[in-house]
């Protein structure tokens, strides 16, 4: 499978790429960076570490998605939601893990699933999507009247959304388990006299600092006790993993928009 890959210089894009180039099944077939990126001509195997594989780094989308058969894209919102409409244009596996997108970018991505086959996730991890199947139990078998639920997670000083993309995700599975809406449910942010805790909220809160990789914690809190449920990503290359298993599972299937739980049968 041709795989191109989007935000090549990123962190996570210097990780998908190398771990392209060591998978049997997978090539790298073009590396996209920002327009006016310092990084635009260079080797993406160099910027990887793995020596060059012969893919510059360019801006130009339409050419890094010709003769490719999916892209793999961890980079900004906007970037994805133009991407996710030229994948659909093209009927190409989309594997977006880009966080912090606005309802209308997710109302965007969900008309270009007519066309393209999108896995997308806040976290491509085997242990996030199984601890959001573990929370969304442990939420329908607590009632809200006796447990609290609230979601800690840490990132680090370079990341730009918050609550991130997987602390979201834990809250929906959170909201499943209550038949609730997050929307509805959710309490982001806390600051001054805030009241006491309505009951049924899902609570966030946000640390940043540091290289943590992805640090994510569920509380359920009772009366006199509590359960934590929780993930710690040691290393960048779990979401790579992630993401290239979704590829060549998205590569079998018709348009639409998939999850991480589809990918994984979770
Ligand atoms: N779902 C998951 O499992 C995971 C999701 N993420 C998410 O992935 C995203 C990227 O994270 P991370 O790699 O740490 O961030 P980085 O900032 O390191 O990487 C993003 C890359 O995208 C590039 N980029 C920006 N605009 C464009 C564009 N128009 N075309 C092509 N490339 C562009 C950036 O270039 P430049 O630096 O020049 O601006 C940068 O290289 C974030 O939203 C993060 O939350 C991260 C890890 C796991
Ligand atoms: O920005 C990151 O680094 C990460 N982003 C994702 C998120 O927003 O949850 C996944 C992971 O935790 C790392």
């Amino acid at each position: 499978m041709r795989l191109t890959v989007v935000g090549a210089n990123g962190r996570m894009g210097r990780t998908l790429v190398r771990l392209i180039a060591e998978h049997p099944d997978l090539a790298l077939h073009a590396a996209l960076a920002r327009e006016g990126s310092p990084a635009l001509g260079q080797d993406a195997g160099m910027l990887a570490g793995t020596g060059p594989l012969g893919a510059l780094l360019t801006a130009d989308a339409e050419t890094a998605l010709a003769g490719a058969d999916g892209v793999i894209d961890f980079s900004t919102p906007a970037t994805s939601r133009r991407l996710a409409e030229l994948a659909a244009a093209r009927g190409l596996v989309h594997v977006i893990g880009t966080t912090g997108f606005s309802a209308a970018d997710e109302a965007a991505i969900g008309k270009a699933a007519a066309g393209a086959r999108i896995v997308k996730s806040g976290n491509m991890s085997l242990g996030v999507n199984l601890l959001a199947t573990l929370v969304e139990t442990a939420a329908r078998a607590l009632p809200p009247g006796a447990f609290d639920i609230e979601i800690v997670e840490m990132h680090h000083r370079h990341k730009v959304d918050a609550p991130s993309g997987t602390a979201l995700l834990l809250g929906r599975a959170a909201a499943a388990g209550r038949e609730v809406e997050l929307e509805a449910a959710s309490v982001r942010v806390r600051d001054g006299h805030t009241g006491p805790r309505p009951e049924g909220a899902i609570g966030f809160a946000t640390l940043r600092g540091g290289s943590v990789v992805g640090d994510h914690q569920v509380m359920l809190a009772g009366e006199g006790e509590r359960i934590e449920l929780g993930h710690r990503a040691e290393d960048r290359s779990v979401f790579a993993r992630g993401a290239l298993t979704a590829a060549l599972w998205a590569g079998g299937k018709a348009p639409g928009l998939y999850s991480m739980r589809d990918v994984l049968g979770l």
